[in-house]
């Protein structure tokens, strides 16, 4: 007992080597090496007192603020500021080679075999549920290899030192522990010196165990944010590169169910790191406190005692984890709840104003408010859950340990036999002379170290199986992160292959994509819109051959839906290549090719970012291109006002609600003449110009040798290009044509002059249709007065007039108070009161009456024409 540590004697041992060997030192020597390093200690502070008031004195220093470099490995280097200074950090971005070794481990996990013959191919990671399982340790583990890539990194230092504060902690407690015992002891047999010794060492012992305890949860949320750091940089390395995974992860793969990869990165990352971060301290801590304090207690309790905390434990696990509802799975839907609902609210945020102008607010509040439910109804059967898991939690670890833990310590008392040394004591004691009192004191001493091991014991077992919880929950977490990349790297990689793939799926992918082609070209490629996979895409326009070379600008033409902008989905890459060929320019820059959107997007940032977009200012800084001939590009595109307008280049504004639409159609085209490529796609770039501007900003980019690829539903943009592809519908039929060829002259010249012989008789039919309006409003308007002839009034008529036809073929007569309608050919036969009108009238309008049948259906006829 006496001997309670086995690190406290090395520590003593190597203190005692220390102070001889400073002994063996001549005492002259001593004090002057002493003298000499409070000097420097004294010239250093000394110095920085100095240094710190000259920058008083100074004023406040030029810090250099959110500059970066990009370095020639590609790694970029950023000035952050740093108290006074800046701090320089570089970011390197992850290797392709790291990449290419980690997609094992992201798209093999343990039963992808099984997966593959019950799909019928290899698909998505297997779906095992998040729980305390074999595909649990491989998820964590492949995780783990990209938070800690090397045993020298950062973190591997960062947990050095936390188990050093853990293991120190533990020391701490064993020490504690007998100190307790020690001055219970001295209280109980009136030792007053001993008793105040005892409460000094407590207090010294007090300050290096809360120094302990605050590194602890330091590097317990220092270790969180490195591996967030570490997995955040690997995970926007994977979404945001050339292959375009942002895209292809919504509109190709699809398999990130329940919400987008930002609630995956912005909410379950940080709290999977926070949980593996805080396993390490929940586990590793009392794992230690186990291992220690079992050992202690088996050595002052005896091995029976042992067998019965080991027994307790195995028992307590057992019972808990049958008990215990499946806290990973609900982890990982409830992060998938959350995602949908935090995804509802960014759907209204971006679509606002669309939104406000419809008044859908109504409709909106419905989508959110059974997005919450179905959260809350969720989280409430968790909570529910947790009742009665969290009693018999409380029940076994509190009061069954507690119970226990003084039958434990009561053994050395009644059983010495079976008590280790606390029942040797106990025996020699009884043998011994010394007095009752004495055996007493030792006793209670013993009780009270081993009291408080077994307390401190029962914490560590409480905390281990608490963290059973933790971990159930950690393994939701870690599904849901190796989800998102596992899917990233499927994506990356295009690792789609299955023996029978479906018609245009995502492994039905034959056709090939080239870069570096002068032009555009597409041989055989059908345009496809794709499935999600597994399933197959439908082709929306068949094997298309056109080529587009310097200077030959294409206009694309269609109708609505047709697949249009789905051609310059697949230039672009967007959209696989399912067959046949497609050559293209490099993306960006001189020489290079360049997509305008539909939908202009207007980034953050300053207004010069968004004319320059997609480069920085960074980047046009390096290309030494200046403001003054951005304000030319912008006067080119008559937004020359807007500098002035918004307050300078480097104002920062939600752009996408400050400018106009069509505003923000000439940015695009600024862009476009910022970045002058040799190729561009104008996907309806200039629908809300106005038509003056729009020939303007064709006319501009051609002068500055870009070669135009318009997509558009307007015929009158033909005038600024040279070739035209026509979409023709449904059937995916399409026709290449040169503007201006002797076919299409021809079919326009049919057309004029069709127009042109229905121009010829506008004229009569206006003759026509005025004699008509007045005859129409002598003859049925009741009453003296004459009301000017509406087209209401007219339609009426006609329905009337149509009323009538039926009954003259029924033989009936049509009444209406005001107005008579008879039968053509027996007008005489109205009786006083019907025909109101009629004696009303004047000879013209009873001339109507009069006419045939003949005449009446050929000017009724005349008349619809005319109406229509
Ligand atoms: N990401 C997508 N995934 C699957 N189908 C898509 C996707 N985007 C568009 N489509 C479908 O592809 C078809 C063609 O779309 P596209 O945008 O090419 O039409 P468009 O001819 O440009 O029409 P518009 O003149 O209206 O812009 C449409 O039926 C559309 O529903």
């Amino acid at each position: 007992m006496a001997n309670q540590s086995t690190l406290r004697p090395a520590l003593s041992s190597l203190l005692q080597q220390y102070a001889q060997l400073l002994h063996s030192f001549p005492k002259s020597l001593r004090i002057t090496a002493a003298t000499v390093l409070c000097v420097v200690l004294g010239g250093l502070w000394e110095r920085r007192r100095r240094r710190k008031k000259v920058d008083e004195g100074r004023g406040r220093v030029l810090i250099r603020r959110n500059s970066a470099i990009q370095l020639k490995d590609g790694s970029r280097l950023i000035y952050v500021p740093y108290k006074q200074t800046t701090a320089k950090v570089t970011i390197n971005p992850t290797k392709s080679t790291t990449f290419d070794a980690h997609r094992r481990l992201f798209l093999e996990p343990p039963g992808g075999r099984d997966f593959r013959s019950s799909s019928g191919g290899e698909g998505p990671p297997v779906n095992t549920k998040p729980g305390l399982n074999l595909a649990f340790l491989h998820q964590f583990l492949s995780l783990l290899s990209i938070m800690i890539p090397r045993l020298t990194s950062k973190e591997s230092f960062l947990l050095l030192m936390h188990t050093f504060f853990l293991v120190s902690r533990t020391y701490l407690s064993l020490v504690v522990a007998r100190l307790d015992g020690e001055i219970v002891r001295d209280l109980v047999a009136g030792n007053g010196k001993a008793f105040a010794w005892g409460i000094g060492k407590w207090l010294s012992v007090g300050v290096p165990a809360v120094y302990c305890n605050a590194m602890i949860k330091f590097l317990q949320s220092k270790i969180s944010i490195a591996f967030r750091t570490r997995l955040t940089r690997y995970i926007h390395d994977l979404y945001l590169n050339d292959k375009q995974a942002y895209y292809k992860l919504q509109n190709l793969d699809g398999g990130l169910v329940g919400g987008g990869a930002d609630q995956f990165i912005t909410s379950d990352l940080p709290l999977f790191c926070d949980s593996a971060a805080a396993l390490y301290s929940s586990l590793g801590k009392p794992f230690l406190d186990l291992v220690v304090f079992n050992y202690q207690l088996m050595r002052s309790l005896g091995p029976l005692a042992l067998a019965g905390i080991l027994f307790n434990y195995g028992a307590t696990a057992w019972m808990l984890k049958k008990f215990s509802p499946p806290f990973g799975r609900l982890a990982a839907a409830q992060g998938r709840r959350e995602g949908e609902f935090r995804g509802l609210h960014t759907r209204l945020i971006g679509n606002s104003e669309e939104v406000a102008f419809y008044g859908g607010a109504e409709m909106e509040r419905e989508f959110l408010d059974k997005g919450f439910n179905d959260l809350k109804t969720l989280m409430e059967g968790i909570y529910s859950m947790k009742i009665r898991y969290n009693m018999l939690e409380d029940f076994v670890l509190k009061y069954g340990w507690s119970a226990l833990g003084y039958l434990f310590t009561s053994l050395p008392v009644f059983l010495p036999a079976w008590g280790g040394l606390g029942g040797l004591l106990e025996l020699s004691n009884s043998e011994s002379t010394h007095g009752t009192s004495g055996r007493e004191h030792d006793r209670m001493k013993g009780f009270i170290t081993n009291k408080r091991l077994m307390l401190s014991l029962a914490d560590a077992g409480g905390r281990m199986m608490y963290s059973f919880k933790d971990l159930s929950e950690l393994a939701g977490y870690t599904s849901r992160v190796y989800t998102l990349i596992s899917t990233l790297h499927r994506v990356h990689s295009h690792a789609y292959t299955t023996p029978r793939p479906e018609l245009y799926g995502n492994a039905d992918i034959q056709g090939t994509l080239h870069k570096g082609f002068d032009g555009v070209r597409l041989e055989g490629v059908p345009i496809v819109a794709p499935g999600l996979w597994p399933r197959g895409g439908e082709e929306l326009v068949e094997s298309l051959d056109i080529t587009v070379r310097e200077g030959e600008h294409l206009l694309i033409l269609g109708p609505n839906g047709v697949g249009k902008s789905s051609i310059s989905r697949v230039v672009a890459g967007l959209w696989p290549v399912y067959r046949g060929l497609v050559s293209r320019p490099r993306e960006g820059g001189m020489g290079g090719i360049m997509f305008l959107p539909q939908r202009v997007y207007l980034a953050q940032g300053t207004l010069r970012d968004q004319v320059i977009y997609p480069h920085n200012e960074m980047e046009m800084r390096m290309a030494r291109r200046t403001d003054s001939e951005l304000k030319d590009i912008l006067d080119t595109v008559r937004l020359g006002y807007l500098p002035d307008r918004e307050g300078g280049w480097d104002c920062r504004k939600e752009w996408k609600d400050v400018l106009s639409g069509g505003e923000k159609q000439r940015i695009s085209i600024a862009r476009l003449l910022y970045h002058e490529p040799k190729y561009a796609f104008i996907d309806e770039g200039t629908s809300a110009v106005s038509q003056d501007v729009e020939g303007l900003l064709y006319e501009t980019c051609k002068e500055r040798g870009i070669t135009l690829i318009t997509i558009s539903t307007r015929a009158q943009l033909k005038k600024y290009h040279t070739f035209q592809l026509q979409l023709d519908g449904p059937n995916g039929g399409w026709e290449f044509d040169r503007i201006g060829t002797e076919r299409e002259r021809s079919s326009v010249e049919n057309e004029l002059r069709d127009l042109r012989e229905k121009v010829k008789n506008v004229d009569a039919l206006r003759e026509r249709l005025k004699t008509v309006d007045e005859e129409l409003a002598r003859v049925f308007v009741t009453g003296g007065d004459l009301p000017g002839y509406d087209d209401a009034l007219a339609r009426e008529i006609e329905a009337r007039m149509e009323a009538a036809a039926v009954a003259e073929a029924n033989g009936d007569e049509l009444r209406e108070t005001g107005v008579v309608v008879g039968s053509f050919d027996s007008p005489g036969e109205h009786t006083a009161e019907e025909v109101t009108s009629e004696e009303a009238g004047t000879p013209g309008e009873r001339s109507i009456w009069r006419m045939s049948e003949g005449e009446d259906n050929e000017n009724r006829n005349r008349e619809e024409e005319v109406l229509v």
